[in-house]
């Protein structure tokens, strides 16, 4: 193996430049070279090439972002853009391919291995935390971190003024991040698209109404996770408003979450999955990702990686609902209803 290149696709997460630095040391060690696309799929096959080397490296893992780029390129579906993409890749005489995304990543990196020969390994890097295979994913602990600071913050304002927030956090269709903010946050409420049965209007309007009742001098969040509910949290906010009399504010996080410098978690973790995944070339691996289980770096077939729900934990699902209920139940409740 002489030359590799890599990639960031997708959704940017905190920690994305640190796992492409630990991919161009670990692989100048073994004396390979190391050639970024920028913005994902989209400059592979326009060739947006970018030499990398350990000395470019020194300072990139405190930030955020990524530096290579990244880009949506929903074209990266079509039959012609992968077969582009490998006669690109074959100039440069690359032997493998290093993908930092997401699920729609590695569809896309599964896409091009059918037209190219070279080594197709994915390392999970997205805010969602939404692949099967990894415990967690490079960006995640990241974005909770980020997530739960700003609904501090907005605590702080609906503490005062004794308020009801609806604040939506990122996740697109999983609640991971909704999950563990509402738990880091001390949430009164959660909603999240894999709670069955999902609440109706009634019974989250209930529960507020109760939880007004009984400390009616205190704030009450609920953390939502995007593309729940029709209209987002917007129109959640003006249906409860009617439903209780109380006014619900609503607060989207939006892109704050996927910005800031990646915290330790995220920077260790990027690292290791980079570096294990440049070792996993050399052992003449493809088509899989670099994931990490049970403190455990693993190998999974790329393919499973999202073709498989990943479920929330059913122990943090369990320990949120049963703190939250407390609030109806507490001692302070009781004297007060
Ligand atoms: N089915 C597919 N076939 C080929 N390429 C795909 C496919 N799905 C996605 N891609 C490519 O992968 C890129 C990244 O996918 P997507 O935009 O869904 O983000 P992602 O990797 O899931 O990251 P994030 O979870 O952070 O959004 C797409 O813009 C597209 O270029
Ligand atoms: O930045 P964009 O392209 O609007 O994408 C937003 C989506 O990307 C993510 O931040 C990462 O996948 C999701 O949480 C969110 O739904």
């Amino acid at each position: 193996m002489k030359k590799i290149a890599v990639i960031t696709s997708g959704g940017d997460a905190p920690g994305m430049n640190a796992c492409v630095r630990a991919i161009v040391i670990t692989a100048w060690q073994h004396d390979i070279q190391v050639i970024g696309f920028r913005h994902g799929f989209r400059g592979i096959v326009d060739d947006l090439n970018q030499p990398l080397h350990p000395d470019d490296m020194r300072l990139v893992s405190q930030r955020g972002g990524t530096f290579l780029k990244s880009s949506r390129y929903p074209e990266f579906r079509e039959v012609e853009s992968a077969q582009r993409a490998a006669a690109v890749l074959d100039k440069h005489q690359i032997d493998a391919l290093i993908v930092i995304g997401g699920d729609g990543s590695f569809q896309g990196a599964h896409h091009l291995a059918k037209y190219w020969s070279g080594q197709v390994i994915g390392v999970p890097g997205t805010i969602d935390n939404d692949l099967a295979g990894t415990d967690t994913t490079i960006g995640f602990a990241t974005a909770v971190d980020t997530a739960m600071e700003a609904i501090d913050r907005v605590r702080e304002t609906a503490e005062a003024m004794a308020r009801v927030f609806l604040i939506e956090v990122m996740g697109r269709h999983a609640g991971f991040i909704g999950l563990h903010a509402a738990i880091a946050s001390s949430a009164e409420s959660m909603l999240l698209p894999e709670l069955e049965p999902q609440p109706k209007i009634a019974e989250i309007a209930d529960n507020i109404l109760r939880a007004r009742a009984s400390f009616p001098d205190s704030s009450y969040v609920v953390v939502v996770s995007e593309n729940l509910w029709p209209g987002g949290v917007a129109e959640l906010a003006k249906s409860l408003s009617k439903a209780t009399g109380v006014t619900c504010h609503p607060c989207p996080l939006g892109h704050i979450q996927r910005g800031g410098r990646p915290n330790a978690q995220d920077r260790i973790l990027a690292m290791q999955l980079g570096h294990a995944g440049v070792l996993a070339l050399l052992d003449g691996k493809s088509e899989i990702m670099i994931g990490k289980e049970q403190e455990h770096v693993v190998e999974v077939p790329l393919a499973l990686t999202f073709k498989r729900d990943k479920p929330l934990d059913p122990r943090l699902v369990d320990l949120q609902l049963g703190l939250q209920g407390v609030n109806f139940t507490s001692k302070k409740g009781a004297e007060t209803a």
